[in-house]
């Protein structure tokens, strides 16, 4: 469980962070439009970056503590395109960053490589160049480097951008077995990504959490707001200006169907089921927020 409590961040003038306040645990997705302060907060997190005020609370069964930099050890990230040593073959390579991340008995660290790379599924390509390894390999790599020192926590930036529908599916799974001792927080603005993985959420926006809660709590935050609506193509203009438009399908030629949020029921419209993308887009068009508080769920 890491607790963020009021952390604020500025650099020069401009509020990044704005009194953020988090209880991260499980798997925890935090997901905000861009430019909202997920990086920020990952760096944060992540020790490369120091605050302003607030403070960061870390509790595992291995330790408490208030001073993220005593629990670096204990926490792996994750980049989003983790590309180090390219020309290096991926032993080479999970070589040089066990000896920087202290394992000097040449025999430890190689069983441990050789662990890792098992976990991963990564064991057939050993002797493979990294620069020549598929994305999904490559993140799969990534994994395999943090684990070297089996931390208890994992930031992981972006978890499936560039990857393949096979890669996706793949990648989630792997993230979802090794999530069973650990926490994981995964960063994304891919509200699918966090759907299929995550138990719990946050939702960032200008530096400041809007809402913190399960999947389904968050797309309940939408009920009452969801409809379809069916329209000719021609019409999708004036239906973009009058509502926000989620969806849209082509039933055929003449006809759409158009997933929309909507405060009032439109003219014949059927209500739908709220879905995670529907109640994201609903906090984050403020829909339901009283001002400057988060919803509380
Ligand atoms: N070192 C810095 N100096 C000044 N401003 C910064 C710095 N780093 C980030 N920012 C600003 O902070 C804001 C939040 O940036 P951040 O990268 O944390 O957002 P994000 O949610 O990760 O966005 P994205 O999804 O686009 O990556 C942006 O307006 C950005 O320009």
């Amino acid at each position: 469980m890491i607790q963020v409590r009021n952390l604020t961040k500025s650099y020069k003038y401009k509020k990044i962070l704005s009194e953020a306040t988090l209880n991260i645990e499980g798997i925890y997705g935090l997901i905000g439009p861009n430019g909202a302060g997920k990086t920020t907060l990952m760096r944060i997190l992540a020790g490369l970056v120091s605050v302003n005020e607030g403070e960061i609370l870390v509790e595992s069964d291995k330790f408490q503590s208030k001073d993220l930099k005593s629990v670096r050890n204990n926490i792996g990230y994750l980049p989003q395109d983790f590309n180090m040593y390219p020309k290096a073959t991926v032993f080479e390579c999970l070589e040089h960053i066990a000896i920087l991340k202290g394992l000097k008995d040449r025999k430890e660290r190689r069983n441990r490589i050789e662990q890792v790379l098992e976990q991963v599924n990564l064991l057939e390509a050993t002797k493979q160049k990294v620069h020549k390894l598929s994305g999904g390999m490559r993140k799969r790599l990534g994994i395999a480097q943090v684990f070297l020192t089996d931390p208890g926590i994992l930031i992981i930036d972006e978890p499936t951008a560039g990857l393949d529908i096979f890669e996706r599916i793949r990648f989630r799974n792997l993230l979802r077995e090794i999530s069973k001792d650990k926490t994981i927080i995964i960063f994304s603005h891919i509200v699918e990504d966090v759907e299929f993985l995550c138990t719990k959420l946050g939702i960032i926006k200008e530096g400041k959490v809007l809402a913190e809660g399960t999947p389904s709590e968050i797309a309940q935050t939408s009920s009452g707001l969801v409809w379809e609506i069916q329209a000719h193509p021609d019409h999708l203009p004036e239906i973009f200006k009058q509502y926000t438009v989620i969806d849209i399908k082509q039933q055929d030629y003449n006809l759409l169907d158009i997933r929309i949020l909507s405060e009032q029921k439109p003219n014949k419209a059927t209500p739908l089921k709220p879905t995670l993308i529907d109640g994201y887009l609903s906090i984050i068009n403020g829909w339901g927020i009283e001002k400057d508080e988060p919803i509380k769920i």
